[in-house]
């Protein structure tokens, strides 16, 4: 049998990588140039910045500490147009989001309660800040009160209705406590796909782009706005300036109310009291602001209105923060004079407040105490929790609100506010039938269209992968070097995959058969092809696990990161399958027409991606790899050669064998190589042995 010459397709591949190699040499001596070009300038007091491979600025170690630009918001002329656009997005006929929560418990296991019956009123447009020691349970209740995490116990209410807060999930913006951003994009790219995909669907990209430009220069990011993120491994800005981009992503969505877990650690003071005056201006506007915070300064301490203390899951205190050294002060402590509130309440609620006390009666169990006591007090004198409604103000007057300080001291005395007459308790505010109607068309009118969304997580998703050009040659020489082993394995049959029994008047003169080779190459391809793509697939999917969680989690359409990203990986899985399909070709030259192996094997590549991707997104990071290489060899194996596919018949279970791709995939090249020979053969006897069909191809290609 003459050896198949796979010559178009050899001929194609080596055109392709001689362009391919040229486009890349001519990247790297382009940025190479741009280098010399910007070490010219070196010598200038300018901030050093390097350019990579593909034009991204990259700081320097020297410059990461650099002073960020416009820090002093106030004279920040961006700051305007940001809190123009913001107000714009938020304005829902004077209705924000509020949440009471009365008796939350969160019990993930019999006996062990992280909250325990916290109970409190946020309403829309006051900033709180949750404090607490570590392990206190201020994450958890981050997640019970967002509908992350579902409550075992006590009612939630948005703005007045038991709702679930899962559902305004558009309108909520939450600053997780990692920095869960894309370390291969830039700040700006990763701020722009959050403002594109969230931001109203009428919205012009004109204006997206602008909104985002003056976010960036208000979070001070703007010199580092084209630096690529870069993560813990490779940092390319430094910690704080991520901590910023995780925040911005969330401000880009211009949200009604914003969960923030720590948004200052890592910042630099100048940095935290920025970002906490522009979240106190976005207060202003009408927007809920709730912050978990760990060691305020003392300015940013007393901007916030309200505080909730938790410790060992349960209140130690809510309410407004003015009032808080006055409680504690009830309660036998004395807060020295210049020094920090917050540090003095954060040691009181870790049970070290006894520096800060004349009596040592609260020494034994001093948070169960203080624990107990607020309930107590709580239900004897109910204070007020927060400040009165929102007061919703032009963004002129929450721009001036910047200019006075953060803190207005007490006018009365402690005493004179212990004895002051007890407030009501404020109740709920109860949005009405038409706030509600219209807080659901704001909802409706966010977010891009689906197609909007796939569009842009395609484009970012091929971002990704060009910059992370050397796993896609890795995967492209795996395949090829797959292609060659496999093909080299078969070398000797000279395209023989084959032998039967001739036809009646024939068959006597038949040599020894030979059912398996087919077979075989098909399972050798498929295991090649599995080792060949099953890492690089959960490099591509599973390492984005929190991204994609983060962005699900804020509304973004799930089933168009998937298409947009399925899309973004079908150039490299053509490339590979066909650096694999012209190897393998040319070594092993089966008499299967060349598109039809080619097309059987870049749908097994696409098969080996998505079931890595889907054990990507389910297992840990690290044991992502492994468990994808080992589920592409186990459906490789299972591809009816050994056991062959007949003896699973007649033990019943073929359905099983039918559930791997392998088995398509083996049944394919069993066809192929067989149906060209059935002039000669009689090829059911073969059929009848082997287990597998004859001329099912489109079948198994489906
Ligand atoms: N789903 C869960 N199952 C079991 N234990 C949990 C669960 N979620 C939280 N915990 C435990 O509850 C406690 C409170 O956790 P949480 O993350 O809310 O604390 P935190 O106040 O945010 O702490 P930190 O400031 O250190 O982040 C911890 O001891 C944690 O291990």
């Amino acid at each position: 049998m003459a050896r198949q010459i796979v010559t178009v397709p050899f001929g194609f591949m080596i055109a392709f990588d001689i362009v391919l190699g040229i486009v890349v040499g001519l990247g790297f001596f382009i940025s190479a140039w741009r280098k010399g070009r910007k070490k010219n300038y070196a010598a200038l007091p300018n901030p050093e910045k390097d350019m990579d491979d593909d034009g991204i600025e990259l700081i320097t170690k020297g410059n990461k500490d650099a002073p960020e630009d416009h820090d002093d918001l106030s004279a920040n002329p961006d700051f305007q147009v940001f809190m123009r656009y913001i107000s714009r997005l938020i304005k829902t006929k004077d209705v924000g989001l509020s949440f009471d929560f009365e008796g939350l418990e969160f019990e993930p296991t019999p006996g062990k309660k992280i909250l325990k019956g916290v109970s409190g009123l946020i309403q829309s447009g006051s900033m709180w800040a949750v404090m607490g020691g570590s392990g206190a349970g201020k994450s958890t209740f981050f997640n019970v009160l967002m509908g992350k995490t579902r409550h075992t116990a006590g009612v939630i209410k948005v703005n007045g209705h038991p709702k679930d807060m899962a559902k305004y999930k558009k309108l909520i913006g939450f600053v997780p406590q990692d920095d869960i951003v894309i370390p291969e994009l830039t700040v700006r790219e990763n701020i722009l796909h959050s403002a594109r995909c969230r931001l109203p669907m009428t919205w012009k990209d004109r204006d997206i782009q602008a909104y985002v430009d003056a976010l960036i220069s208000c979070i001070g990011l703007s010199h580092v706005q084209h630096s690529l993120v870069g993560d813990a491994n490779k940092p390319v800005v430094s910690g704080g300036q991520r901590k910023r981009v995780s925040i911005g992503m969330e401000l880009a969505a211009a949200p009604m109310c914003i969960f923030l877990d720590e948004p200052t650690s890592g910042l630099d003071a100048t940095s935290a009291s920025s970002i906490m005056r522009l979240l106190k201006a976005i207060t202003k506007l009408g927007v809920t602001t709730i912050t978990i915070i760990h060691q305020p300064r003392e300015d940013i301490f007393n901007g916030f209105d309200n505080i909730l203390l938790l410790g060992l899951g349960s209140e130690i205190y809510a309410g407004p923060t003015i009032e808080a050294p006055v409680y504690f002060d009830s309660l036998g402590f004395t807060f020295p004079s210049r020094a920090n509130p917050a540090d003095i309440i954060m040691d009181i609620i870790n049970g070290e407040g006894y520096a800060y006390r004349q009596d040592h009666a609260m020494s034994e169990t001093p948070v169960a105490r203080l624990i107990e006591n607020w309930r107590t007090r709580h239900q004897r004198e109910i204070r007020p929790h927060s400040p009165p409604q929102p007061q919703h103000l032009l963004p002129e007057d929450a721009y001036n609100t910047l200019n006075t300080p953060a803190y207005d001291p007490p006018e009365q005395s402690y005493e004179d506010a212990l004895n002051a007459p007890k407030r009501p308790r404020p109740v709920s505010m109860i949005s009405t039938a038409d706030q509600e109607a219209e807080l659901k068309r704001t909802m409706k009118k966010r977010g891009a269209s689906w197609y909007a969304q796939v569009y842009y997580c395609c484009k970012r998703s091929i971002t990704q992968q060009v910059r992370l050009k050397n796993s896609f040659f890795f995967e492209i020489g795996t395949g090829a070097f797959a292609g060659g082993i496999i093909g080299l394995s078969a070398f000797t049959a000279e395209g023989q995959l084959f032998k039967g029994i001739y036809h009646d008047s024939f068959s006597i003169v038949s040599h020894a058969v030979n059912y398996t080779s087919a077979p075989q190459l098909g399972l050798l391809g498929a295991m090649a092809i599995g080792l060949a793509a099953s890492a690089p697939a959960v490099k591509v999917f599973g390492e984005e696990k929190l991204i994609f969680n983060r962005e699900a989690s804020s509304g973004h359409s799930m089933s168009a990161y998937y298409f947009g990203k399925m899309v973004s990986v079908l150039p490299r899985l053509f490339i590979a399958s066909l650096h694999f399909s012209v190897f393998m070709g040319i070594l092993a030259t089966p008499i299967m027409s060349w598109p039809d192996m080619f097309l059987a094997n870049l749908l097994y590549f696409f098969c080996v991606y998505g079931l890595a991707s889907c054990i990507g997104m389910v297992v840990k990071r690290e044991d992502g790899p492994l468990l994808a290489v080992m589920a592409s060899l186990i459906i490789g194996i299972l591809g009816g050669v050994a056991p062959p596919l007949s003896k699973v018949k007649e033990w019943h279970i073929e359905f099983l064998w039918r559930m791997s791709p392998g088995v398509w995939f083996t049944e394919s090249y069993f066809s192929g190589c067989l149906q060209p020979l059935e002039y000669l053969y009689m090829l059911d006897l073969a059929t009848t042995a082997t287990g597998f069909n004859l001329g099912k191809y489109s079948l198994d290609m489906g």
